[in-house]
């Protein structure tokens, strides 16, 4: 029932049974807002300038046409339709879980915070079911990444001002379908656990001395940035025996992963991937299809995971043992189809 052929301060839109009433702003003094009011000057604000609920007053109308309303509307909700803001809403409990926070509506648009440091859960199954469903829209982070308390994870968003309750409860089913099957949300945070790690950095030109480690530092401050330590480093020269029996020492230790770092490339002096294999490691992988961290080895010594690490890692922040890392403290068992989804995607800087 649009009555476009209306003057305009009768005319009217309806959704479904709902109804949309325009107002023109010179009348509307008195009258409550139905949906928050964006304005945006960019590089200056961007932001919810009037409130969902506020009660229009006279010295508005000039700030509402300065943001270019000349219209505002009313609102009649209809049985089984649902205000952008109770859409979002409830989009966003239906889907946010374990170490997360539901903020408040906002311009139609929730979000999905974590409070921890941990690895974002997120089911691109889900997410993309819900998103073909229309007028209603999930943006998310990447499934594994690792997000800091405070850190968007999800926001969810009611595209019209009135969406069908019908969509929403799609959403609900959804939701419910995956915590049913997997017996955790389908956004979430994953808890990290706090590991000791034994260091071991190989070279011979740090071991005698002749350039300072740079290694030891970069590594401990990838550890303590996500909750845990590296108990104790050692040092040996280019010797894969050497290697062996540090590694073996490490175990003996009872640490709960093991390091080691440097000769991991292809020179005759690099004797790191050789002897974490002699050491008796199952290796999942030698070679990562990321950049940097290309050379990165992984494996497990008698359950314990262990690594091989490239010289990237001691100067760059982003690497394929800051991806594998979390993983490993998250508690997950890394495969080689894990290594093997590293690529697409994997190319950072090289
Ligand atoms: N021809 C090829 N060259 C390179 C390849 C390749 O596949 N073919 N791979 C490249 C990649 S990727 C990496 S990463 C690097 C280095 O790998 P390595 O792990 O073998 O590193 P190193 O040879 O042991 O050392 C390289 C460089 O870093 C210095 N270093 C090592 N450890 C320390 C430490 N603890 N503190 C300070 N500095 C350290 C070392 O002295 C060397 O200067 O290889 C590429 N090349
Ligand atoms: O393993 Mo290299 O570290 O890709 O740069």
């Amino acid at each position: 029932m649009a009555g476009s052929e209306l003057p305009a301060s009768n005319r009217s839109t309806t959704i479904s049974s709902s109804t949309l009433r325009e107002v023109k702003v010179e009348d509307a003094v008195g009258m409550v807002l139905a949906h928050d009011l964006t304005q945006i000057v960019p590089g200056e604000f961007k932001g919810r300038l009037f409130r969902k609920g506020h009660v229009v007053v006279g010295e508005d109308i000039p700030k509402l046409k300065d943001i270019g309303k000349e219209h505002l509307y009313v609102i009649e909700l209809a049985e089984g339709d649902l205000h952008e803001d109770d859409a979002a809403l409830r989009m966003a409990v239906a889907l946010g879980g374990d170490n997360t926070v539901i903020g408040e509506p906002h311009e139609g648009k929730v979000s999905v915070k974590s409070e921890i440091t941990g690895l974002a859960n997120i089911s691109r199954e889900v997410v993309d079911g819900i998103n073909r469903l229309g007028e209603i829209a999930l943006a998310t982070v990447l499934h594994q990444r690792v997000v800091r308390p405070g850190d968007g994870v999800a926001a969810t968003r009611a595209i019209p001002l009135i969406v069908s309750e019908q969509k929403v409860k799609e959403v609900e089913r959804l939701a419910s379908e995956y915590r049913n099957k997997h017996g955790i949300a389908p956004i979430s945070v994953r808890p990290l656990r706090s590991m000791k790690a034994g260091l071991l950095t190989t070279g011979t030109e740090v071991f005698t001395g002749r350039i300072a480690d740079k290694f030891g530092p970069a590594v401990k401050a990838k550890l303590e940035s996500l909750g845990s330590v590296v108990a104790e480093q050692r040092f040996a020269p280019d010797d894969r025996h050497t290697i062996v029996n540090e590694i073996h020492y490490f175990l003996k230790q009872g640490y709960d992963m093991i390091l080691v770092t440097g000769g991991m490339s292809v020179d005759p002096d690099d004797r790191t991937p050789g002897a974490i294999a002699e050491a008796g490691t199952d290796i999942v992988s030698y070679g990562t299809p990321m950049l940097p961290g290309s050379m990165l080895l992984f494996g497990y010594l008698r359950g314990v995971p262990i690594f091989g690490l490239p010289g990237c890692v001691m100067h760059d922040p982003y690497t394929s043992f800051d991806v594998l890392l979390p993983r490993v403290l998250a508690g997950d068992t890394v495969v080689k189809e894990d290594i093997v989804e590293m690529g697409y995607g994997g190319l950072h800087r090289c």
